[in-house]
């Protein structure tokens, strides 16, 4: 008999690590669709303490070239139509949600290529003359709707509706997933750039994003230079402007004279930034990595045996694509589930 045979199956035991937004919304989805199982969260930090507190919040997606388009677009669309039902619910204050109208703007027009997710987001098509006379350096330029999440409001109230359907919540830092072998029958790593440590996923990598937050309240319009390098995000509490990429940096304190340059590109843009007040300087390492991680995997040690499900790796686009991660995240879990109960079943034959 192994050691999964000698578990109760009545009410699964999920242990997600990382209160992230990926770890937050794959709990939540697992709570809701599989509402016989037991959902813990076990992280060292939370919010406003994350990644996921320091990010944008936009979905515009970014293409993880490892993974397929196929299902990239799927993952997207998933997350679009989810937030626009928020969107559209009273619930959308307290979830931190809005729609959000803006251009994306190119200096030559053969950079701007068509994306795959253009059929997702609302209203897409080429900037006008008109618009485009606001940017006289800019050549081309695209037009859409799309969402954006208030990012510390959307992840406490996803800890909220977790909590609503009966999950727990512990402060922990893991240090090898076996230590949970015991107390849980899943775990869902949720980890993000903690996965290179706590798996020894090399794969993994740093790509380190500094970013200012400023009150501007008189904005309302998004404005993306294609290049990714800046970008000005209005949302319900605050204006986002960025950003940097830098690859393979773990360095979390906030450099002034980036912050400066951050500032400046913005105001080149958008002159009335230079009335915005109230500027906080916010650094993040971007769980990067070619491919999203989301698959199953069992441990195996001796007669003991942990399923894992991985979610992580998502790079910039956690906030565009975390639904559908969360939701293959959770048919993975049910998969576990369904392996466990039946080794049981043979087990009592
Ligand atoms: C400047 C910037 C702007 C961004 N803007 C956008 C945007 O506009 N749109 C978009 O889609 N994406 C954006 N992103 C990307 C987005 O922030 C990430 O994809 C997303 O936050 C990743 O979420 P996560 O939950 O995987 O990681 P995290 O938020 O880092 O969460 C990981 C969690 O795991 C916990 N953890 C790690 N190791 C352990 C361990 N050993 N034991 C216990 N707990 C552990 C951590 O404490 C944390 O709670 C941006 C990122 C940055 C840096
Ligand atoms: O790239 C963007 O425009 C959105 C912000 C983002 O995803 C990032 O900075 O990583």
């Amino acid at each position: 008999m192994d050691s999964w045979s000698n578990k109760s199956m009545s009410k699964p035991r999920i242990a997600v690590i990382g209160a992230g937004l990926i770890g937050l919304s794959a709990a939540v989805c697992i709570s809701e669709t599989i509402p016989t199982c037991s959902v813990t969260i076990i992280s060292d930090e939370f919010t406003p303490n994350t990644t996921s507190d320091v990010a944008a919040g936009m979905l515009i997606p970014h293409t993880y070239p490892g993974t397929p388009i196929y299902q990239q677009k799927q993952w997207f669309k998933e997350t679009f139509d989810y937030l626009f039902a928020i969107n559209n619910s009273s619930e959308a204050p307290s979830a931190g949600i809005s729609l959000v109208s803006g251009w994306q703007i190119f200096k030559t027009s053969s950079s701007a290529e068509l994306p795959f997710w253009s059929d997702i987001v609302l209203g897409f098509r080429a900037m006008t003359e008109m618009e485009l006379k606001k940017f006289p350096q800019y050549r081309f330029g695209q037009a859409f709707t799309t969402l954006k999440c208030d990012c510390p409001s959307y992840l406490l109230w996803l800890e909220k509706r977790l909590k609503g359907n009966g999950g727990e919540v512990h402060a922990k830092r893991i240090a090898n997933l076996w230590d949970l072998q015991n107390n849980y029958d899943i775990v869902v790593n949720c980890t993000g750039i903690g996965s290179r440590q706590l798996i020894g996923d090399l794969k993994i990598y740093p790509v380190r994003g500094q970013v200012l937050k400023v009150h501007a309240p008189w904005l309302n319009h998004f404005i993306r230079d294609g290049d990714g390098l800046s970008y000005i995000y209005p949302g319900i509490h605050n204006v986002t402007l960025g950003g940097t990429r830098e690859k393979g940096s773990w360095n979390l304190s906030p450099d002034p004279n980036i912050s400066k340059d951050i500032f400046d590109k913005c105001c080149a843009l958008e002159p009335s930034l230079q009335k915005a007040q109230d500027i906080k300087v916010r650094v993040g390492l971007r769980p990067s990595r070619l491919a999203v991680r989301l698959q199953k995997e069992i441990l195996v040690q001796g007669e003991k045996k942990l399923p894992v499900v991985h979610n992580y790796g998502h790079g910039s686009g956690g906030f565009s694509m975390h639904w559908g991660t969360a939701k293959e995240a959770a048919r993975l879990v049910g998969e576990c589930i369904a392996t466990l109960q039946d080794s049981l079943s043979k087990a009592k034959l």
